[in-house]
C-alpha cells in the first residue's frame, strides 16, 4: 500500500504554531521518492519566518544550519563502516582500543553507540544555566579527552549494558575511536566516507571554526528567564560537542544522507541491521546505534535523529527504505513548546492529513 501523501497544509500549520511559540523561523523539506531512495523524487519545500532577526531576511529551506546530534548518526555510520572493514568489533571493550580512557572495562563499543555505557553527560554541568553556560564555552576549544575527563568527575549513572541513558559523552568516545582507528581527525572521516561519496555540498565539519559557511540561518537561544531576550548564538566553536554535535548541514543534505543510509547505500546490510537493533528510549521510541526510531499514529515507524544545539532544533527522519525523507529546522532552542510542536510534524509528513 502506497504511503499516504504528505499533508503539507498540516505541516505548515504546525510550523506557524512553532513561530507563535517563539521560533523566529522554521524551514522544512520533504524528498518523496517513488520507487528507490536515489531515484526521482517529489520535493516539498516550506519556510516560515526569518533566518535573521536583524534584517528580517526570510527563512529559506536552502539555508545551512548547525545540526547538533544528527552528527551522532554520521559518527555511528563511520564506526559501523570500520566494523564492516573488520577494524572494529561492537562487543569488544572500549579499553581494548583506547586503553585506560574509561574506568570500567565492561563498557563495549556497542554500549557507547547505544547510550548504554552509563557514562555521565558532562553537558549537564556545562549548561545547567543555559545562557551563562553557553557564553562560557562559545569560543572555547576543548580536546575530546578533556570532555571525557569532565564526565569522569561523576560516577557511572548505571551498569554498563543496562538501560538506555542519553549521554553526549558516548559520542565523544566515538570520536576518539574514529581518530584512533583511522589515524585521521573526525573531519577527514566524515568527508571521505560520507560527505564526498554522497556529494553533500552543504555539509561541513569546521571545528574549531565558529562561522557557518555560505548562506545560513542565524540561531537564537531562548534564555531560561521567561520573556527574556533571545541571544544570537550563531557563531560558536561547538567544541563542547564535536563528534557528538558539531556538523553543519542543510535540509537537502540530511534528506540525502538518511535516504542513502536507510536505502542501504552507506552500510552493508549486516551493519545497518546492527544500527536498527532497538532498545526502549521512551514511549513509542527506540534507540539503536546513533539512530532513533519513532512510532507514529498511523503505524509507520520513522528513523533518524533530532538535534539541539544553541539556537537550532533539527528533526531529520526517513521512512522504510529511505523513500520519504524529511528534515525540519527551527532557529531557536531551549524552548520545550517549540520542541513538542516540531516533533508533532512527523505525523502530517509521514501519516498524511488523517493524522490530525
Ligand atoms: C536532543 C539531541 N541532543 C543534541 O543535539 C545534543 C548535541 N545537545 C544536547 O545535549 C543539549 C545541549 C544543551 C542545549 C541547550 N539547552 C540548555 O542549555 C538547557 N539548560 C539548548 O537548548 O540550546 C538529541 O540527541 O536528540
Amino acid at each position: 500500500t502506497p504511503a499516504p501523501a504528505p499533508d503539507t497544509a498540516g505541516l505548515d500549520a504546525l510550523l506557524r504554531t512553532a513561530l507563535g511559540q517563539g521560533a523566529p523561523g522554521a524551514a522544512a523539506r520533504i524528498d518523496d521518492h517513488r520507487t528507490s531512495y536515489d531515484g526521482p523524487a517529489t520535493v516539498h519545500r516550506l519556510a516560515e519566518g526569518v533566518a535573521d532577526r536583524a534584517d528580517a531576511e526570510a527563512m529559506d529551506t536552502a539555508d545551512r544550519f548547525r545540526i547538533g546530534s544528527v552528527t551522532k548518526t554520521f559518527s555511528a555510520v563511520v564506526l559501523l563502516q570500520l566494523v564492516a572493514e573488520g577494524r572494529l568489533r561492537l562487543d569488544t571493550s572500549v579499553d581494548h582500543y583506547l586503553p585506560g580512557l574509561l574506568p570500567d572495562a565492561r563498557i563495549t563499543v556497542r554500549h557507547v553507540l547505544g547510550h548504554r555505557s552509563g557514562l555521565y553527560d558532562y553537558t549537564e554541568d556545562l549548561f545547567a544555566r543555559t545562557v551563562p553556560g553557553f557564553e562560557a564555552v562559545r569560543t572555547k576549544v576543548f580536546t575530546l579527552r578533556e570532555l571525557v575527563a569532565r564526565s569522569l568527575r561523576h560516577p557511572l549513572t548505571g551498569t554498563p549494558g543496562a538501560a538506555y541513558s542519553y549521554s553526549n559523552t558516548n559520542y565523544v568516545v566515538a570520536g576518539l575511536l574514529i581518530e584512533k582507528l583511522t589515524g585521521e581527525p573526525v573531519r577527514t572521516a566524515y568527508e571521505d566516507r560520507i560527505i564526498g561519496p554522497l556529494k553533500l555540498a552543504d555539509t561541513f565539519y569546521v571545528h574549531p571554526g565558529t562561522a557557518i559557511p555560505g548562506r545560513h540561518a542565524h540561531g537564537y537561544l531562548t534564555p531560561d528567564e521567561p520573556g527574556g531576550a533571545l541571544v544570537d548564538a550563531t557563531e560558536q566553536t561547538v567544541s563542547w560537542a564535536q563528534s557528538a554535535g558539531a556538523l553543519i548541514s542543510s535540509a537537502r543534505d540530511l534528506n540525502t544522507f538518511l535516504s542513502a543510509l536507510l536505502g542501504g547505500r552507506l552500510l552493508p546490510a549486516a551493519q545497518l541491521a546492527e544500527m536498527r537493533r532497538w532498545f526502549p528510549a521512551g514511549t513509542g521510541q527506540g534507540y539503536g546505534l546513533g539512530l532513533r526510531r519513532r512510532d507514529l499514529s498511523c503505524g509507520i515507524s520513522v528513523y533518524g535523529h533530532t538535534g539541539a544545539v544553541q539556537g537550532f532544533y533539527t528533526y531529520a527522519f526517513t521512512g522504510e527504505n529511505g523513500l520519504r525523507s524529511y528534515t525540519a529546522v527551527v532557529n531557536t532552542s531551549n524552548n520545550g513548546a517549540v520542541q513538542a510542536t516540531m516533533l508533532r510534524t512527523l505525523e502530517p509528513v509521514f501519516c498524511g492529513k488523517w493524522a490530525r
